[in-house]
């Protein structure tokens, strides 16, 4: 039995301009205890999917099953199921952490859960704001808290929905190095991020959205293989060349373009070079999943029938 499975779902909004198709027929299994991403642009679609799998937002057509049940027929045993960091953070200013905590395992009917919700605390670096009111923390620590509140219940299938935007290189670790655990425990992980860092260094299958549509859907290191691709990455002292444009990966100075061969590399630096142009810390490297979204998300380069 799959942890999450995605059965032909598709999600129609009503707007005030008339509907919006946000998810077109998207399928694919999350197996017991996998480290899953979830990429795309925004306005993909992915929190739809996942509001979809909390069953916060109803679908369209099509079903999704958490652990074997229905998230709409069977929405109380789906949601036992689940762990949900979602991306915002809401909460209640006016308890404390390890109130907050409590209050949380008793909506899942979780009895006796000290020793579990001292761990959490331990682990999350939140030990010492346990007795905290939730208005005192920092947005950071709400989001230690948030994280804790969904797995309160220790749910078999973990869901983060960006749980990194705007936090600090500390927590991320903390957070990661927490998380990696549980899934070496066993616990499924489906993550969205926009960090591509994070998922490539986390996820071992990944499906990018585009558009409501799954146009990727493969291991990781398969993802990475399949870009032949080097890159030549440099930076440059003035303005890009127009030949570079649409082709490179820009960061404010630093330059990235694809280089299949020595050739193209020197080609491109004759383009510099004519340019007047003068650059620096020229290195060639391996792509990627940066790169490998990037190509994925233009047009017409989808890796699966979408
Ligand atoms: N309640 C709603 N009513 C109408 N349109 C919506 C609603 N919620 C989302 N959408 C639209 O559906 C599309 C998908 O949104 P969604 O939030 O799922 O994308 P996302 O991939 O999570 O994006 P991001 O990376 O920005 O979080 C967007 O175009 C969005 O504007």
């Amino acid at each position: 039995m799959p942890a999450i499975s995605f059965q032909s779902v598709s999600k129609t909004y009503s707007t005030a301009r008339g509907s919006f198709q946000a998810l077109d027929g998207v399928s694919f299994d999350i197996e017991q205890g996998e480290f899953f991403g979830l990429l795309g642009p925004n306005g993909a679609g992915k929190t739809t999917l996942i509001s979809i799998l909390a069953g916060l937002v109803r679908a369209s057509a099509g079903r999704v099953l958490v652990q074997g049940h229905d998230v709409q027929q069977e929405y109380q045993l789906a949601r036992r199921q689940l762990g949900v960091v979602p991306q915002e953070l809401v909460f209640d200013p006016f308890f404390t952490v390890r109130e907050a905590l409590r209050i949380q395992s008793g909506y899942f009917g979780v009895k006796n859960n000290e020793a579990w919700i001292d761990e959490l605390l331990a682990s999350l670096g939140l030990a010492d704001k346990a007795s905290a009111n939730m208005r005192q923390l920092s947005g950071g620590m709400k989001r230690r808290v948030l994280v804790a509140q969904a797995l309160v219940h220790r749910p078999p299938v973990i869901v983060l929905d960006e749980p990194t935007a705007g936090v600090d290189v500390e927590l991320r670790q903390t957070l990661w190095q927490f998380i990696a655990r549980l899934n070496r425990e066993g616990h499924t992980v489906l993550l969205t991020t926009h960090y591509l860092e994070e998922a490539e260094a986390l996820c071992s299958r990944i499906a990018m959205l585009k558009a409501g549509k799954v146009v990727a859907l493969e291991r990781t290191s398969d993802l990475l293989q399949a870009a032949s691709t080097n890159v030549l990455r440099f930076k440059l002292d003035g303005a890009l060349p127009r030949e570079f444009e649409g082709k490179a990966r820009v960061t404010g100075r630093i330059v990235q373009l694809p280089a299949h061969d020595a050739h193209e590399i020197e080609q491109h630096l004759a383009v510099i070079r004519q340019a007047g142009l003068r650059v620096e810390d020229v290195e060639i490297r391996k792509p990627d999943l940066e790169d490998v979204f990037l190509d994925v998300m233009s047009v017409g380069r989808e890796r699966v029938p979408a």
